[in-house]
């Protein structure tokens, strides 16, 4: 039997990045709206895991409740493996969780979501106000795309590590062309050399959430409730207006719970905002979708919309160790949970915000585009997608290339020692598929996921290239000490470009490796047993015209029902070329604006 409901203005079935943004703006406007927000994970206040930067590792444990691990389909295209893809799972979602890497899309992203999708009031300049809005900039004043009075900072964190320094110093002389910008973020240039900025806030050394600077700061309004560790299982209609859903207990945070519905009803609006992965499944577990799926599902059709749980997008990366001087500063300690370790940079962050607990360790990139020669280099299967995509867009980059002052792995399984890793991410994947349930009543039970990571040869070209390129890099920096070959392409030990794991610096004019046939066929090898997800998806309920699979319209209405809105990365059309904070924290301030227009709130 359900249990007695209970009665809203609104409802936000999942409380992560843009939920966060959406009901924190709403309430901070009218404090009398009834807002309730519906969270599958825990509450995250005030605790160091999320609030200390450097213990965002710990969030990747095979242990976390902070995350939840969606298992793709084995597939031969990764060397039969079945890639897993964790997203946020608790207050505040991938923004209590994430690396806090900062960076913004190519304005023609957003300019595509208008001119392509037919998404008025979604292009460049539409969105450019709210990244201004959503920021303190505390890096430098009076710079145009930058906003100073928002609620999420922006710094280079507690310290600059070396290898960030050193990754910038040896870009300057071996890739002179380039050249370096000093903000990667400003819309204005992309390809050249950066230090890395990030979502910490300079002041306090403390992660730039949503849930702690738009919704934790609201907790007075009686209001606004919050209930964590439950699961929005559907929507609940009368004819076809969305008037409330269905939730259950999450049994690994209420095991005493009795497990039975819980109904909360919606006067105004219901918002559904759990993610690339939840959000189609809430709306199939409601009905809404393609005919077939939800039959296999054993779900009653409401609405044939196929586009559900379609369009699923990520970035692929690969992750590469190597050893490291013993003086280096990285944060391999910390990510170890060595005590001292913990204990020696806690007390300095305490104290004045600063220290290695107040970095993700991540200080130096590059959003890069090949050159003429580079293009050759990387092949004549990455070639057509760079004719068909990027030759007429110069602000989309192919790759995203940098340094990490820690272990790229899991650190329990390698020697104690210093590390650092160079990762590189493909910004466009070619490879685009899907998400769908596979029960209409086990909300636990599996996903029909396939990422297809590497189906497309484009995608193996780009990431084969990109391993080259880092380690270019990785072996001119002073740090270096040698490869972690456990992390390295099984090169023969007779190849000229056999992995060294005790090694010192190359000079900078060192010439380039050249890999032979036979190496190639093992860095294939390697990139396909390697690949894994940016933790960047996306698309699932894409806003775009319904005859072209759109899942929700330029207002972020569900087609074919009334009453109810997606709002968080789902919605994304088409990908971006940056990491998804940025993206998923201004879908939520246009959803807030949006909302705000069609209920006569004031003050969004
Ligand atoms: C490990 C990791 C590292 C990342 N690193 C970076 C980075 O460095 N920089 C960057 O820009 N981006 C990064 N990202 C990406 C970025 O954080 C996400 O794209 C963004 O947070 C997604 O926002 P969202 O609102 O779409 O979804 P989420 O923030 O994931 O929110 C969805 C919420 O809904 C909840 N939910 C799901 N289903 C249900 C349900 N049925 N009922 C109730 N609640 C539900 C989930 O628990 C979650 O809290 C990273 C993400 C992860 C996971």
């Amino acid at each position: 039997m359900p249990q007695a409901e209970s009665i809203f203005d609104i409802i936000i079935a999942g409380g992560g990045t843009t939920g966060c943004v959406i009901a924190g703006r709403l309430t901070a406007a009218d404090a009398s709206l009834r807002i309730l927000v519906v969270e599958t994970g825990p509450h995250t206040r005030d605790d160091v895991m999320h609030r200390q930067p450097a213990r965002f590792k710990a969030h990747l444990h095979p242990e976390s409740k902070t995350v939840k691990f969606n298992v793709a389909k084995e597939s031969a295209h990764v060397d039969g493996r079945a890639v897993v893809v964790p997203c946020g799972q608790c207050l505040g979602g991938g923004s209590s969780v994430n690396f806090m890497m900062y960076t913004r899309a190519a304005a023609s992203d957003y300019q595509d979501w208008e001119t392509i999708y037919g998404n008025e009031g979604w292009g460049f300049d539409s969105l450019l106000p709210f990244l201004r809005k959503c920021e303190s900039y505390q890096i430098a004043p009076d710079k145009d795309t930058h906003g100073y009075s928002g609620p999420i900072k922006i710094s280079y964190g507690g310290v600059v590590t070396d290898i960030g320094n050193e990754f910038l110093e040896v870009a300057a002389q071996y890739d002179k062309d380039r050249g370096s910008t000093s903000d990667p973020s400003a819309f204005s240039e992309i390809n050249k050399y950066a230090r890395w900025q990030k979502y910490i806030d300079a002041k306090t050394g403390t992660r730039s959430d949503v849930v702690h600077h738009y919704l934790y700061n609201q907790e007075h309004n009686k209001n606004l409730v919050i209930k964590t560790g439950y699961i929005v299982k559907r929507v609940i209609f009368e004819n076809h207006r969305a008037v409330g859903i269905e939730y259950v207990p999450n049994a690994r945070f209420h095991p005493d719970a009795q497990q039975e519905t819980i109904i909360a009803r919606a006067e105004k609006l219901v918002v559904v905002s759990a993610g690339a992965f939840g959000s189609p499944a809430i709306l199939e577990r409601s009905g809404i979708g393609a005919a077939e799926v939800l039959k296999n599902a054993g779900v009653s059709q409401r609405v044939e919309l196929p586009g559900v749980g379609e369009n699923y997008q990520d970035h692929q990366s690969v992750f590469v160790s190597y050893h490291a001087s013993e003086d280096s500063l990285t944060l391999d300690g910390i990510i170890r949970r060595e005590p001292a370790e913990i204990e020696k940079w806690s007390a300095e962050w305490e104290k004045n915000g600063k220290g290695l607990m107040a970095t993700n360790g991540i200080d130096a990139g590059i959003k890069f585009r090949p050159s003429p020669k580079e293009l050759t280099a990387i092949g004549p299967d990455f070639t057509r997608e760079w004719q068909r995509y990027f030759v007429n867009a110069p602000d989309k980059p192919v790759l995203w290339m940098g340094p990490l002052a820690l272990f790229g792995a899991d650190a329990s399984v390698a020697p104690e020692r210093k590390y650092f890793a160079m990762v590189y991410f493909i910004e466009y994947p070619e490879s685009i598929v899907h998400t769908h349930i596979t029960s209409g009543e086990d909300v636990g039970a599996p996903l029909d996921f396939d990422p297809a990571f590497l189906s497309r040869p484009g995608d193996l070209a780009l990431l084969k290239y990109g391993y080259k390129w880092a380690r270019e890099f990785a072996r001119r920096l002073p740090s270096y000490r040698g490869e972690y070959a456990p992390t390295h392409p099984a090169f023969l030990q007779s190849s000229s470009v056999a992995c060294t794991a005790e090694a010192t610096p190359v000079a900078v004019d060192t010439p380039d490796l050249e890999y032979s046939d036979e190496d190639e066929k093992a860095l294939e090898e390697y990139t396909r047993k390697q690949v894994g997800t940016t933790w960047h998806s996306l698309g699932t309920c894409a806003m775009k015209p319904r005859e072209q699979n759109g899942v929700v319209d330029s207002k972020l209405n569900v087609y074919g029902v009334e009453g109810l809105k997606v709002a968080d990365m789902s919605i994304a059309p088409a990908n971006v070329s940056a990491n998804t904070y940025s993206t998923a924290v201004i879908i939520g301030e246009k959803a807030a604006m949006i909302i705000a227009e069609e209920l006569g709130i004031v003050g969004v």
